[in-house]
């Protein structure tokens, strides 16, 4: 074990990258006294990209594999790392990472788009390792433990966000495919007895063989499933989609996970571009062909790859391209000025917090002329898609929900060791042609197997037995810590949650449940009962799997406290470490446009606060270190001061954005360190810090606000110029001296 109490806190992406030039100096200022060392680790994309080739980069521009190094750290009982938000990156937003680390001098190769040569395939397989979800997987050796803290319900009451209006008579609703060749009614699943080592293998109907995956460990207990969309169940379920929002007058909006389901949700992205599109495909699929568009990776790509065009032929298809839009039902846009449809990038919209934002907008969303307007909300596997339709038809016969009054809905997630769908990824495959998709154990067994045609989407999905003993006794915990009914959201009629349903029926009985309320309910009904109690204010704990696990941590704090954000989001590592996220959002891509545009940085850091807290209590605990207790302790009485005096960004220019709430921060912090009187060394260091914060509010504030309105650089997108940024996200002069005098 370790001996020095250590705090990884990651350098990620985007805005909560922006956020930690920030807020991680004042950290490392208020912790330097108390023997515990804040280090930092690079896994944003960028890092991630450069440490997959060193051979390629001069030696001052190589990055370590930070990412597996936490891997390894998360199966250790000291592990204690703050894990903030970082890119999941989609094809485009890869490419574009590369191409910004080339252009400034990294001889990084490019990305293969469809490789020959071994030294091609070799680049695309080190690429694949960094995109998608690839960092959370890595680091979440435990289960999840999410939500909003009473501090952020009681400011959600008193400052209730904005809730749009729902009607009886909202067009909007889920369009999912159902009974009709989805992944939820192909599913087999199977609990294996003893440990084994499984086969994936298609025959084609011709007779030949390939195996998919060679080799795939189970170990006893674990539950194995295997399903597949049918190609074309799915493209008839697409085009009677887009004719239903015509028909109907809606928006078509479609909301996938192409991020975290990085195989099996582009390629269906690509289908539903390719059946909006049709006919413009059609007619000029031999230019499209020649140009080499990808539409897994968006329309946009197409968009992108007619640049190159002559301009008579770019303005041919561009003519077309509009009569697509005129034919079609209006697309839902991610953004309007731009031209940019629900259909360009893969990555723009995901569903977690997608759907989420459409309720809580009272079922609308943006149309091509920046107008709101209802939608088909089209969610072509049903698995998870009535859990939305069952929060519009509440929506739409109750009003929408009251910030003010409703309760909560807290979440018990099951996602340790790749649990579920989000570990599948290497074990999806578009069938090659018709024929059988099997999985055999070391005996021969066949497992399961399907009868696949040609462009189906086959995937296998693993889930370990002690995870889920762990999660269930997360689940108790939180029953009898809290008094509330737990539901686990798990659904009979399903083949995975059948098996699931068996081992939480035999592991609640290792645990004291006298007098807890612990129910099972399918994923609609347990939503359904969940909001009839959470308009009487009332909370319900959801206990889900790892894919509702990502939907109820958005779903729920959105409509509750307004974001995400604002959560607290604890990972208890299964071998006693503790992996602290921060919030249970994402990067916000579109705050660090508007801080580049105009120096405002709109970004809430409350989840780092969040997690820092717990993060503290962990050293204490592990370390026997008194003073982290008292950080924590008084850290939790700062946010509490924070919330207090609504020390969040403001929405507009002029009022302090992320940088001046940390600034707040750190002045409640430094005070709660005075007003202790448990460590009297850690308070005479921070009176004078406390005293000389409080004198000089009024002009760092002055100074925070006084950049504001004008563009900044900050020397790049993916890989900001750390020198730059740090300059940019500290303007405060009168602030950084003070943290220097401690
Ligand atoms: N844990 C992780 O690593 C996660 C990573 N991601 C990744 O993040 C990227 C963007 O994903 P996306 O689905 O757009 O979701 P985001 O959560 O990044 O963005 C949705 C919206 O949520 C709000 N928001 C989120 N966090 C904050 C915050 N701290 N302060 C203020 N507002 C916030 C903002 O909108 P508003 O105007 O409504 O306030 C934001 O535009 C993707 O690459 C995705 O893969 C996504 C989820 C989790
Ligand atoms: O890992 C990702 O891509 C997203 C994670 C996420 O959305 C979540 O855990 O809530
Ligand atoms: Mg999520």
């Amino acid at each position: 074990m370790s001996t020095v109490p250590t705090i990884i806190y990651t350098k990620t992406d985007e805005a909560p990258l922006l956020a930690t030039y920030s807020f991680l100096p004042i950290v490392q200022a208020f912790t330097k006294h108390s023997g515990i060392t804040v280090e930092t680790r690079d896994i944003s994309l960028a890092g991630r990209i450069i440490a997959q080739f060193p051979e390629f980069l001069a030696e001052d521009q190589r990055i370590g594999d930070h990412l597996s190094e936490l891997g390894a750290l998360t199966l250790t009982p000291e592990a204690n790392i703050i894990k903030l938000p970082n890119i999941s990156a989609s094809v485009p937003q890869l490419k574009a990472a590369v191409a910004e680390l080339q252009a400034k001098g990294y001889a990084l190769p490019d990305f293969p788009e469809s490789p020959q040569t071994d030294a091609e395939k070799d680049i695309k397989a080190r690429y694949a390792k960094v995109m998608g979800s690839a960092v959370n997987p890595v680091l979440r050796e435990g289960n999840s433990d999410r939500r909003a803290p009473k501090a952020v319900k009681d400011y959600a009451k008193a400052h209730p966000h904005s809730m749009g209006a729902w009607s009886g008579d909202s067009k909007t609703s889920v369009g999912t495919m159902g009974g009709n060749g989805d992944f939820f009614s192909n599913e087999k699943s199977v609990t294996v007895a003893d440990a084994t080592d499984v086969k994936i293998t298609f025959t084609g109907a011709d007779g030949s063989v390939k195996v998919l995956k060679d080799s795939t460990p189970l170990k006893a207990g674990e539950i194995l499933d295997a399903t597949f969309m049918s190609k074309a169940a799915l493209v008839s379920f697409l085009g009677e989609q887009i004719a239903k929002a015509k028909s109907e007058g809606v928006l078509f909006s479609l909301h996938m996970k192409a991020t975290m389901m990085k195989v099996s949700d582009p390629i269906i992205f690509g289908h539903a571009v390719e059946v909006f599109f049709k006919d413009l495909i059609a007619k000029h699929a031999d230019t499209i062909k020649e140009l080499g568009v990808d539409f897994r990776n968006g329309f946009g790509d197409l968009v992108a790859k007619i640049e190159k065009l002559p301009a008579d032929k770019k303005a041919e298809i561009e003519a077309d391209i509009q009569a697509a839009y005129a034919n079609g039902p209006a697309l839902s846009m991610v953004n309007s000025d731009k031209g940019i449809t629900n259909l360009h990038v893969p990555s723009d919209v995901i569903v977690d917090a997608s759907m989420p934002a459409m309720i809580r907008a009272g079922g609308k969303v943006w149309d091509a002329q920046g107008k709101t307007g209802d939608t088909l909300a089209v969610i072509p596997d049903s698995s998870y898609a009535g859990v939305y339709q069952a929060v519009i038809d509440f929506c739409k016969k109750n009003g929408p929900l009251d910030p003010k009054t409703m309760g909560s809905v807290p979440n018990v997630g099951l996602m340790a060791q790749a649990a579920e769908e989000y570990g599948s990824h290497n074990k999806t495959f578009e069938a090659p042609a018709k024929g059988t998709i099997s999985v055999t154990d070391a005996a021969g067994n066949v497992l399961l197997s399907h009868e696949v045609e040609a462009g189906d989407i086959w995937r296998a999905c693993q889930t370990k037995d002690a995870p889920i003993q762990d999660w269930v006794k997360l689940a108790v915990n939180r029953a009898r810590a809290t008094g509330d009914p737990a539901v686990f959201w798990l659904d009979k009629n399903r083949a995975h949650d059948a098996q699931l349903i068996a081992k939480v029926e035999a592991y609640l009985k290792n645990h004291d449940t006298s007098g807890l309320e612990i129910k099972i309910l399918a994923p609609a009904d347990a939503c359904t009962y969940s909001l009839e109690r959470i308009v009487e204010g009332k909370d319900t704990i959801s206990v889900t799997g790892n894919v509702l696990r990502d939907y109820n941590t958005d779903l729920f704090p959105i409509l509750e406290v307004g974001t995400s954000a604002k959560m607290l989001s604890i990972v208890p590592l299964m071998n006693g470490g503790g992996l602290f996220e921060t919030g249970a959002g994402g990067s916000a891509p579109k705050h660090v446009e508007q801080f580049v545009q105009e120096n405002y940085l709109r970004w809430d850091s409350l989840g780092e606060f969040f997690a820092l807290a717990p993060s503290f209590e962990h050293i204490a605990d592990t370390f026997k270190l008194p003073r982290a207790k008292v950080l924590a302790d008084t850290l939790d009485t700062a946010t509490g001061k924070f919330l207090e005096f609504d020390r969040s960004p403001g929405r507009k220019l002029g009022t302090i954005d992320n940088r001046g709430s940390h600034f707040y921060l750190a002045l409640y912090w430094a005070q709660a360190l005075v007003e202790q009187t448990g460590d009297l060394e850690l308070q005479a260091i921070f009176a004078p810090v406390a005293e000389q914060l409080v004198a000089n509010e009024a002009k760092i504030v002055e100074e925070l606000i006084a950049v504001q309105g004008k563009p900044v650089d900050i020397g790049g997108y993916y890989q900001p110029d750390d020198a730059k940024a740090s300059e940019a996200l500290r303007p405060s002069a009168t602030f950084k001296a003070i943290l220097e005098m401690i």
